[in-house]
C-alpha cells in the first residue's frame, strides 16, 4: 500500500479496518499526538481522522481513506476541554444521539484531561457499541496516558447488563453506572461517562435523565443536533451545568449491519484467548433468569414430579412462586398445569438446556461486577455438564448472569437471542 504525503493542515479519514504508521512529521487524533514511529488502527466500521499539524508521511495499509482540509473536530470540543481542566470538572457526562460523536468527544477529553499525573477515568454506558469493556456491558477503564482510541483503555471492571440495548432493563444500566462510578472515582482525578445514542422516545430520555439524577455531574454536555435534545436538556438545565457542542462535521454514519460488525470484532477480542470450560449444572447459580435460583428438589420430590410430568427430569428446583426443571422431553400442558397445582407455584420454566446454547453470559464474583462474558457452547443432558468458551477461570464459584443474546462461538456474529425471563 502506498505513502501517503499529508500536508500540514489537512486531515485524512481513515475508515477501519484500516492501519497507518507514521513515518516522518506528526498527526493528532482526537487530541492525541502520533510522532513519527506511531501506528494507529482503525476499528471495523469506525473511522479514525489524522490531522496533519506539520507537513507528515504516513504509510498506510488496508482500509480505504477519505482527504478533508482542516480539523475535521470542531474547535469547541478543544475549548471545552480546556475549561474542564481549569475549572476541575470531576464528573462529566456526555449524552447525544447516535453517530453525534459522543465516543470521539470522551476520546477528546481523555486526553486533554490525562497526564501530567492526573487519571481519567472512563464509563462507557453506551452497551451495544462499547469500547471499554464486551457488549452488553456497562465498561470501566482509567489511563495516565492519551490515547487515539478508547479501546485501547484496558477494562478495569464492567457490568454485565444482558443485552445490547437498555431497553427494558434500565435499571441495570443505572446500577452499573451507580456502581463504576463509586470504583471510578477511587481510582481516578476526573471521569467521564460515555452514554448510549438513545435519547429520542421517553425511555430512552427517562435513562439519561435518571443517569444524571444519579451521578449528580459537574458538568452534563450535549453533543448535536439541539433539536433531538431538546426535551433532555430543558429538564436538566433546571438542575445542573449544561453545555452543547456541535457534532464533527465529518461524522460517518453508521448501518445497523455495520453496528453488528463492530459488536462481532468487540465479541472476538474478549473471547481471543477464551477455552471452552464444562460445569455441573447443579452447582450453578444464576440472575436474570428464574432457572438455577430456586432450591433443588430432593430425590424423592423429582421422583415424584417426574411421575406427574411424565418424562425424565436431570434437574428440578422450586422457590415459593416457581418451580424449574431440566428434562429429557417436553411434557403435555396438561401434566405441568398439574405439576404447579400440587407444588402450589404460579410459574413453571421445563426447559431441555438447549434453550441456553449460544446464550451470552456474564460471569460476578465478589472481588469484580464483571470477571468476564462467556458463550454457552452446549448442554450435556446426560452428563448434566454445561459447556462454555470464555476466559474466566473457575466458573462454579462465580455468580452467572444470563444475557438475552446470542452469539455463535466460531465466527461471534449475533443470533436470534432469548425472550427476556423466558428461562
Ligand atoms: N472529527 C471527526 N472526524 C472524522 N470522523 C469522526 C470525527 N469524530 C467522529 N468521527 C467518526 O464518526 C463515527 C461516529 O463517531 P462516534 O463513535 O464518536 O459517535 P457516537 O455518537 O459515539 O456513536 P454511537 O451512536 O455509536 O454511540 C466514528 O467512526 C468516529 O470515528
Amino acid at each position: 500500500m502506498p505513502e501517503i504525503s499529508l500536508s500540514r493542515g489537512y486531515t485524512l479519514i481513515a475508515h477501519g479496518p484500516a492501519r497507518v504508521r507514521v513515518l516522518e512529521g506528526s498527526v493528532h487524533v482526537f487530541g492525541a499526538t502520533l510522532g513519527a514511529g506511531s501506528e494507529a488502527f482503525a476499528e471495523p466500521t469506525r473511522s479514525l481522522p489524522l490531522h496533519a499539524t506539520e507537513n507528515t508521511k504516513l504509510h498506510v495499509e488496508t482500509g480505504s481513506f477519505s482527504l478533508f482540509e482542516g480539523d475535521t473536530t470542531p474547535g469547541e470540543w478543544y475549548s471545552l476541554a480546556e475549561t474542564i481542566l481549569e475549572e476541575g470538572l470531576r464528573r462529566v457526562i456526555v449524552v447525544g444521539d447516535v453517530d453525534s460523536g459522543k465516543t470521539s468527544l470522551v476520546t477528546l477529553l481523555v486526553n486533554a484531561l490525562a497526564g501530567g499525573g492526573r487519571r481519567v477515568a472512563v464509563i462507557d454506558a453506551d452497551v451495544g457499541q462499547k469500547s471499554i469493556g464486551p457488549p452488553g456491558t456497562v465498561g470501566l477503564g482509567v489511563t495516565d496516558r492519551q490515547v487515539y482510541t478508547l479501546t485501547s483503555i484496558e477494562m478495569h471492571d464492567a457490568f454485565f447488563i444482558g443485552s445490547n440495548t437498555p431497553s427494558g432493563i434500565l435499571h441495570r444500566s443505572l446500577t452499573g453506572v451507580a456502581l463504576l462510578l463509586r470504583k471510578a472515582e477511587k481510582l481516578s482525578d476526573f471521569t467521564v461517562i460515555d452514554t448510549t445514542g438513545w435519547v429520542t422516545d421517553s425511555e430512552g430520555r427517562e435513562l439519561k435523565l435518571f443517569k444524571a439524577f444519579l451521578t449528580e455531574p459537574d458538568l452534563v454536555v450535549l453533543v448535536g443536533d439541539p433539536r433531538t435534545l431538546a426535551q433532555i436538556e430543558r429538564p436538566l438545565k433546571k438542575l445542573f451545568r449544561v453545555v452543547r457542542v456541535p457534532r464533527p462535521r465529518a461524522v460517518f454514519e453508521r448501518r445497523r449491519e455495520d453496528r453488528r460488525e463492530y459488536r462481532r470484532w468487540m465479541y472476538s477480542k474478549y473471547l481471543s484467548r477464551a477455552t471452552v470450560k464444562s460445569v455441573d449444572i447443579e452447582s450453578i447459580d444464576m440472575a436474570y433468569a428464574f432457572s438455577f435460583t430456586g432450591f433443588p428438589l430432593t430425590p424423592s420430590e423429582k421422583a415424584k414430579l417426574e411421575g406427574i410430568l411424565g418424562v425424565g427430569v436431570l434437574y428440578a428446583e422450586r422457590s415459593d412462586d416457581h418451580l424449574g426443571a431440566v428434562v429429557l422431553s417436553q411434557p403435555i400442558q396438561q401434566a405441568v398445569e398439574l405439576a404447579k397445582n400440587v407444588l402450589g407455584v404460579r410459574h413453571a420454566r421445563i426447559i431441555s438446556g438447549f434453550e441456553l446454547v449460544h446464550s451470552v453470559v456474564g460471569f460476578m464474583s465478589r472481588e469484580k461486577y464483571c470477571e468476564g462474558i462467556g458463550v454457552i457452547t452446549s448442554f450435556n443432558p446426560h452428563e448434566k455438564q454445561i459447556s462454555v468458551l470464555t476466559q474466566v477461570e473457575s466458573l462454579s464459584d462465580k455468580l452467572w448472569l444470563l444475557g438475552v443474546q446470542k452469539v455463535n462461538p466460531s465466527s461471534f456474529e449475533e443470533e436470534a437471542g432469548l425472550e427476556k425471563w423466558f428461562i
